[in-house]
């Protein structure tokens, strides 16, 4: 047996024994529920409501004790002895630094240490029945080191091993030494060491249609991100493949560990693109925190609307900047008079018409626009204005010497008057009730639109606009993300009217590590009622987050800021980002907004500087474009090098793009067994698909418009026509900088003839 087969031997004896110990964790937990059971039959209150705790508790314990996780315990560490002897409630030692003697002088030259304590690393802490640690969440204190450790630093760290399992067979281990001057012994037995570097094959595997967790080899600058203490905002910045994404999900799940009862439930994760969302959205229950966190696309952000369809880029500069806040604010106030109101107002008061014409109408209308509330509830306003008008109208004034009289009169008047029907029908068409979407849509009305946008918008932006929403249906369809940042800002300018009532998530984990307190249905209904008597719209949608972490937050426009700063508050951020990959092209006017968002909440910032997804040959080609776009910005570095180099290849001439976009992705899904991402302008997205369409590949084939490859990436990617993305909106550069960089294994640049490729086939932009 070599050293290789000893040590998985030794691995797959442990890991039995973890099963072993969670097979009795699920029998106690299936007694549990069994016992909890029969305590229906002693039907006081009080034991009702233990019997409720205690049902939840046991069965979200069996149901994630039973998952099968594809790797369940992948680390381990091998420790030197610690300088104090403390121990955690984990049991494991808690110092960082090594005993003054833990590494000795030997006789014959050398230096020897014992190993003092091993540790292994897992999705779950496990205890053995003597609470000894069996296994580490990767999210406790004990296991920062797992993560932390580096050659130059290496702490009580003598060796890393990253192990490789699938349910529960142990595949294989793969060490780093950390202190390789020094020769470690276990047990009286030499420390072996096995395969050369986890992170390297990690990141040469093959990738699926989904996002994995990186939980084995989350490198020290991004655990530092992952561990960073939540308060106030954290701010990171990295160029392409960083592991921007990464971290930001592993930060959620760590946040859940650190203070589960502060954030479960309350994590939002925004995202740009619907298809980031499902390329990331298993990364999360992977790290056993199912539906603990919301994920959501910007243009899925608000309740009821879902945007489906997209922007051009100068459709989009409008949408998105700040001064549409104040076009908003005018529509919705504006659209609150429909062009068909009434224009006279006739009730009977004192046995007689009294009536309101145009001028009077108008009058009214200022006045209630006077008020700062959201136009639907200035409604009571506008009633209590129009029979203030009416009773003057009507001479009631004058009729009434004695004041107390004449108080009693006006009362008598105002409940005579505002119940009749007559005026009732008239209140509801003067000043209807508006929706969001309703506003929207009037919007569309150039007229309309160009009274409010005056002195805000050119002319040529009123008709585009108004252009552009003509495409929204009654009932939501049609809505592109911009358009939806613009719905929440008007549902907060109309003020919506109140929802049903959707219980909360309740938090499964509280419940299963017992180490907060148990909750009984009766507390959470209790609670449900409490956060909807606060805000009636909370009881719709979850609108008050306990942390916010917006990916890809380059790409946010001024308005998007503002819609996802209405759900953060009161929250803690993590905001991540590269402003090289920015297609947003007015920077500053989002830096205010952004700021207005995160309020004066001090920031701490980080930056990522290690590209794990690009091989250096491919990086070098992005680099290019890279200076072209930001002249000065400093690329990450590539980590590894698969000796291939990117192809370029050209339309021949009188040639066809869509047949050679077709044969360049024939090839590529030839050369890999993974993924084929195939990018291309906006404009050509659709007719794409029809190209590659019947190239038989399942899944593993996607074409995308260049916006929507943002955060995602594939084994090979084909970029058709660069010079077409970049030339197809100010920020074209930056997009195409995105295309560049989306692969892990393979890049083909397929030059169209505007490209101006050069006889090796690289166009003009790449050279
Ligand atoms: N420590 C790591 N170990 C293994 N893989 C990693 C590590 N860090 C990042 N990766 C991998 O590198 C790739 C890029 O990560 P990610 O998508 O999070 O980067 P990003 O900074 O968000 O990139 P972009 O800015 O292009 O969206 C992913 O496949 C991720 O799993």
């Amino acid at each position: 047996m070599d050293v290789r087969e000893r040590e998985i031997r030794d691995e797959q004896r442990h890991l039995d024994a973890v099963y072993d110990r969670l097979a009795e964790k699920i029998h106690e937990a299936e007694y549990l529920m069994a016992d909890a059971a029969r305590r229906v039959q002693v039907g006081t209150p009080g034991a009702l409501a233990e019997r409720d705790a205690q049902v939840f508790r046991a069965g979200l314990h069996l149901s994630r004790l039973n998952s099968e996780f594809e790797d369940f315990l992948f680390g381990r560490i091998d420790l030197l002895a610690g300088k104090d002897g403390e121990r955690g409630p984990d049991g494991a030692s808690t110092s960082l630094e090594p005993a003054e003697d833990a590494v000795r002088e030997e006789p014959g030259g050398g230096r020897v240490a014992e190993i003092a304590e091993t540790l292994h690393i897992g999705r779950m802490g496990v205890l053995d029945a003597e609470f000894v640690p069996l296994v580490i969440d990767w999210r406790a204190p004990a296991a920062a080191p797992f993560y932390r450790a580096t050659p130059v630093a290496p702490g009580r760290v003598v060796r890393r091993r990253v192990i490789r399992s699938r349910g529960r067979r142990v595949l294989s281990v793969e060490d780093d030494l950390l202190r390789p001057q020094v020769r470690a012994l276990c047990r009286g037995a030499e420390l072996a060491v096995v395969g050369d570097g986890a992170l390297m094959a990690a990141l040469g595997r093959t990738r699926g249609s989904r996002m994995t967790d990186i939980v084995a080899s989350i490198q020290a600058e991004q655990d530092e991100v992952i561990r960073a203490p939540a308060v106030s905002v954290t701010e990171v910045t990295g160029g392409p493949g960083t592991g921007k994404t990464a971290v930001a999900l592993h930060r959620a799940a760590y946040l859940l560990y650190q203070d589960r009862r502060r954030y479960a439930g309350g994590i939002l994760v925004v995202s740009p693109t619907p298809l980031l969302v499902s390329y990331t959205e298993g990364v999360l229950p992977a790290l056993g925190e199912e539906g603990q966190v919301a994920i959501r696309a910007l243009g899925s952000l608000v309740e009821g609307a879902e945007a489906d369809s997209y922007d051009d880029p100068a459709t989009a500069r409008i949408k998105g900047s700040a001064v549409m806040a104040r076009v908003l604010h005018r529509a919705a106030r504006g659209a609150a008079e429909s062009p068909d109101a009434p224009r006279t107002l006739r009730v009977v008061a004192f046995g007689r018409r009294v009536e309101l014409g145009a001028e009077a109408l108008d009058r009214a209308r200022r006045q209630t626009l006077g008020g700062t509330a959201p136009v639907n509830l200035l409604r009571p306003r506008a009633r209590r204005l129009l029979l203030d008008a009416l009773w003057e109208e009507s001479g009631g004034p004058g009729r009434y010497p004695d004041r107390a009289l004449a108080e009693e009169a006006r009362e008598a008047f105002n409940e005579d008057i505002g119940t009749e029907d007559a005026f009732r029908d008239f209140l509801a068409a003067w000043w209807p009730e508006v929706t969001p979407l309703g506003v929207l849509r009037a919007m569309a009305e150039e007229q309309r639109l160009a009274r409010w946008a005056r002195r805000l918008l050119r002319p040529r932006e009123v008709r585009q606009l108004a252009r552009s929403l003509r495409r929204v249906t009654p009932s939501g369809a049609g809505l592109s993300a911009h358009d939806v940042a613009l719905l929440d800002e008007l549902r907060a300018l109309v003020g919506a009217p109140p929802r049903p009532a959707a219980p909360r998530a309740a938090d499964p984990l509280d419940q299963l590590t017992g180490l907060e307190e148990v909750t009984t249905h009766a507390d959470r209904a209790a609670g449900g009622r409490r956060a909807r008597d606060r805000d009636p719209e909370a009881a719709g949608e979850r609108t008050d987050y306990a942390h916010v972490i917006v990916d890809e937050a380059q790409d946010l426009t001024p308005m998007q800021w503002r819609m996802v700063g209405r759900r953060g508050r009161q929250a803690s951020w993590t905001v991540v980002g590269d402003p090289a990959q920015s297609s947003w092209p007015a920077p500053e006017e989002a830096a205010a907004e952004r700021d207005a968002a995160l309020g004066r909440r001090a920031r701490r910032r980080f930056e990522l500087t290690v590209n794990y997804r690009n091989p250096a040959e491919i990086a070098r080609v992005a680099d290019g474009v890279l200076a072209r776009a930001l002249p000065g910005a400093r690329p990450p570095r590539a980590v590894r090098e698969t000796g291939v180099a990117p192809r370029f290849a050209a339309v021949p001439a009188g040639g066809d793009l869509a047949e050679s976009v077709r044969a360049e992705a024939r090839r590529l899904l030839d050369e890999v067994p993974g993924t084929v991402g195939v990018v291309v302008a906006m404009h050509r997205r659709e007719a794409a698909r029809g190209w590659l369409a019947g190239l038989g590949a399942g899944e593993r084939l996607v074409v995308l418009g260049s916006l929507e490859a943002k955060g995602l990436e594939y084994d090979a990617t084909l970029v058709a026509a660069p010079g077409e993305i970049a030339g197809e909106s100010p920020a074209g550069l930056r997009i195409l900088y995105v295309a560049l960089t989306r692969a892990t294994q393979r890049l083909t640049v397929l030059a169209g003839a505007a490209d101006e490729p050069d006889a090796a086939g690289l166009p003009a932009l790449l050279r």
